[in-house]
């Protein structure tokens, strides 16, 4: 990658083996003339059209000088991916540097030869060699990035809420007002307004100034934002709705809502319910542990549609990472770390509710890197993990340890799509 070479020791390999099938490949960083052959490259390989030239133009600010990497066979371009600067924060709310992954296609007729494993080996190097702490992604299916050393760290929910029985209890918090934002100022105002309301959640990402144009591609004409104001006239949170109809029935689709405490979530939600001839309000990518049930004097209006996985996370710097977040109250746990990739990673880690550090003692529980990324926001229990076969107890009262002190007081969440 151009400039930037991984830390020493930390080079991970390649399978050019693998690539006999086709000429080899050429992997490398793309120029600014190229970006949008990328881009279109990418598209087709979601089976989406391509941007028009004002969907281009509010996407392309997104691609990063050095970030942007092709794979050419025989001179054309097959296969992309990129990353953009970003951070994660971690439990106990530090913000980590972090690579947002995303743009990752090979031409249907390329596939299965080894193209993508090149691009990631590649990618991963140069952002730990940046000396980002994780790389992250939103995956198109499940069984692709595990074996590159990422792991499902966080999950969201679908929710859908019957609005005729949306009434909301006498003790849901109340106050302030809430307003609907002119489409023009909503690129103004809400880059700030996420600053003010996001909360500090493990999983949340930072949305850069590239990241609010591009989002609005994805927007159709009825979208529309409105912004809560707490008792001062403060703004304090917002929401971002675009109603859809199917035959008889219209659904209000919530893609966006971000609140500074609970009462400003509480009254964007009652707006969203009290929106006449909207059937069903839907929210999408939402965090698991948000009380919209119990805000409603009726739970069962609310309905959880579906969970998946969120964010995806791969850990380039497992003592950067381990030593950054906060732990819960048990015995001490060594955690015996393993990462095909990055041999720096491996290793034994002694974690307390102190923190983390590098120790001799023999381990109580053995994983891949992988599993430490599922279980490192908080999402999953390292006990379940144990059941499924992915982590290795050599003492099994250390799972128990182990559970409280990777507990966080939020699910994690990242619903910021990238
Ligand atoms: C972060 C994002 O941007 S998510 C979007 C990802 N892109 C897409 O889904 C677009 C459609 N799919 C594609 O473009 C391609 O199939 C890709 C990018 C997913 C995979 O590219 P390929 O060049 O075929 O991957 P590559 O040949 O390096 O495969 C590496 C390994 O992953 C496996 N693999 C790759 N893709 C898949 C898949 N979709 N399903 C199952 N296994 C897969 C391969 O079988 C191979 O396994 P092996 O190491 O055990 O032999």
């Amino acid at each position: 990658m151009a400039g930037a070479r991984p830390k020493t020791g930390r080079v991970p390999e390649g399978e050019p083996g693998r690539i006999g099938a086709v000429s080899d490949p050429d992997v490398r960083v793309l120029a600014e003339p190229e970006y949008r052959a990328a881009c279109d490259l990418f598209l087709q390989t979601l089976l989406e059209a391509r941007f028009d030239d004002e969907s281009w133009s509010q996407t392309k600010g997104r691609f990063e000088p050095g970030r942007v990497l092709g794979a050419h066979v025989d001179g054309e371009l097959v296969g992309t991916t990129m990353s953009m600067t970003n951070a994660l924060t971690v439990p106990g709310g530090r913000r980590l540097p972090a690579a947002a992954v995303t743009g990752v296609g090979v031409r249907a007729d390329r596939t299965r030869r080894g193209l993508l494993s090149r691009m990631m080996h590649e990618q991963l190097g140069d952002a730990a060699a940046r000396g980002e702490v994780f790389a992250m992604l939103h995956a198109s299916e499940a069984v692709i990035y595990e074996r590159f050393g990422y792991g499902a760290a966080t999950r969201c929910r679908e929710i859908q809420i019957d609005r005729a029985r949306a009434g909301l209890r006498e003790t849901a918090p109340r106050g302030g007002t809430v307003r609907i934002l002119p489409r023009e100022q909503a690129l103004k105002v809400l880059p700030e307004l996420y600053e003010v309301s996001r909360r500090n959640r493990p999983g949340n990402i930072d949305r850069p100034a590239a990241w609010w144009p591009a989002r609005q591609v994805h927007l159709g004409n009825a979208a529309t934002v409105v912004v809560h104001s707490d008792e001062s006239g403060a703004d304090d949170g917002y929401a971002l709705y675009e109603p859809t109809r199917s035959g008889e029935r219209s659904t209000l689709n919530v893609y966006d809502l971000n609140a500074a405490d609970a009462t400003a979530a509480a009254e964007l939600w009652r707006f969203l319910f009290d929106v006449d001839l909207a059937d069903t309000v839907a929210g999408r990518i939402r965090p698991l542990d948000e009380p919209v049930e119990w805000l409603l004097a009726d739970p069962r209006a609310c309905r959880t549609v579906s969970i998946g996985d969120d964010l995806w996370v791969r850990i380039l710097d497992v003592p950067a990472a381990l030593r950054a977040r906060a732990y819960g109250h048990a015995d001490p746990v060594v955690l015996d770390v393993r990462d095909g990739h990055f041999p720096d990673n491996a290793g034994r880690y002694r974690i307390s509710p102190q923190g983390a550090e590098i120790t001799d003692s023999a381990p109580d529980l053995t994983l891949d890197v992988a599993a430490l990324a599922v279980l490192y926001l908080g999402d999953r229990r390292v006990t379940d993990l144990a059941e499924a076969g992915l982590v290795e107890a050599h003492a099994p009262a250390a799972l128990e340890s182990a559970d409280a002190l990777f507990k966080t007081a939020q699910s994690p969440w990242c619903g910021t799509s990238f």
